[in-house]
């Protein structure tokens, strides 16, 4: 396969809520879309999930689009892909700038699967004919709305619930939530919010009968964490510190923690994030999927990626409305009881819906190769 044309589209899209984390607040969504053409005239999809503002990884919409249009997307040109696993070691002299990679890694894969009339979920290896989904809750402004939106979460059927935590907000409001709700299958993330010194507060959270605290500490620590799990029953969840199968490898020998979120974004694409699953799971380490409030394109990828077998916790791939008033793909994801089913058509399994992706694109690169 040779990819012939590439298409970098800059969309902006406003969340239905808004999502505040440590960190701060995001609701209008800007983000890249990149398209393939091969040379048979196959499109395949993929989703730039960098934010506007560097405070979840140092990359930005505009740093992607920068190494996407003066890096990446040349280093294909004149090259004959085999196999998508191939494209990560055509972008290995390239460090880091692991979502812009996905982004066109993603859209490789995909259009590799149409050329090989796969489904994105075989192409991957996948077996599972749906996945199970919980939901992210981002911070609130007081008890009463969180406490809303869980019984939604429940209601609809969210497999588990995350909710934010920082300095401040942290046992007083897991104390309320588990008057009010003692048995949901709860998580916390605190997007690396404390240190070491807090070592006492965070082992007080252990009372809560939490399923895992994700990144307590530094974005780009595994030492620390490992001294923080020996002290801990709860088991720590790594995101942010895992960018690559080595980074897991070591965090497991370390013992830095006992469940690896997965992002495709954060990793550098799908083969990576692949690679990190099998790692896990020869070690016993389960992993879920972690969401980057995508649209319909990355969620796809999700999707895909999360019918793996060692996927075995519900990861934060929830439907379409939960973000959207009207996704960019047909059908949208929806969850129902809990479930989304594992598309079974060729590629990431969703149709791009081309009016609604382009009533949100506020820019186009077209490069031909
Ligand atoms: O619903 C989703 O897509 C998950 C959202 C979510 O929890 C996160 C998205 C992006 C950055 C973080 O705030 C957080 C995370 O760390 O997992
Ligand atoms: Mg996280």
């Amino acid at each position: 396969m040779k990819i012939s044309e590439v298409l970098i589209r800059k969309l902006e899209m406003t969340m239905k809520q808004p999502f505040t984390t440590s960190f701060g607040t995001m609701q209008n969504r800007k983000f890249l879309v990149i398209e393939v053409v091969d040379e048979l005239g196959n499109h395949g999809w993929g989703e730039g999930v960098a934010f506007e503002i560097p405070w979840y990884t140092e990359e930005t919409v505009k740093t992607s689009l920068h190494i996407l249009q003066d890096f990446l997307i040349p280093m294909l040109k004149g090259k004959t892909i085999q196999h998508p696993d191939e494209v990560n070691k055509i972008f290995k002299t390239i460090r880091k700038n692991n979502m812009a990679k996905a982004a066109i890694e993603c859209a490789v894969w995909d259009c590799w699967a149409k050329r090989n009339n796969l489904s994105l979920t075989k192409a991957l290896g996948g077996a599972k004919s749906e996945i199970d989904v919980g939901i992210s809750i981002g911070l609130q402004k007081d008890f009463d709305i969180l406490a809303k939106r869980v019984e939604q979460s429940l209601l609809t059927g969210f497999k588990r619930i995350k909710v934010k935590i920082k300095p401040g907000n942290d046992t007083e409001l897991l104390k309320q939530i588990r008057t009010r709700f003692p048995n949901v299958p709860l998580m916390v993330d605190a997007n690396s919010a404390y240190t070491l010194e807090d070592m006492d507060l965070l082992k007080r959270l252990d009372q809560f009968n939490l399923m895992m605290i994700e990144q307590p500490l530094a974005s780009d620590d595994i030492v620390d964490h490992a001294k923080l799990q020996k002290e801990l029953k709860t088991p720590i969840c790594l995101d942010e510190s895992i960018l690559s199968a080595e980074d897991a490898r070591k965090a497991i020998e370390l013992g830095s923690c006992r469940i690896i979120n997965i992002k495709i974004g954060r990793v550098g694409g799908l083969t990576e994030a692949k690679r990190i699953h099998d790692i896990c799971q020869e070690s016993g380490i389960p992993v879920w999927c972690g969401g980057m409030l995508e649209a319909g394109v990355g969620r796809a990828h999700n999707i895909a990626l999360t019918s793996l077998p060692n996927f075995s916790l519900p990861g934060d791939t929830a439907g379409s409305s939960s973000y959207w008033e009207r996704d960019i793909i047909f059908p949208e994801v929806i969850v129902e009881k809990g479930v989304i089913p594992v598309p079974t058509s060729i590629g990431i399994g969703f149709e791009v819906d081309i009016d609604e992706l382009n009533r949100h694109t506020t820019d186009i690169v077209k490069i031909k190769l």
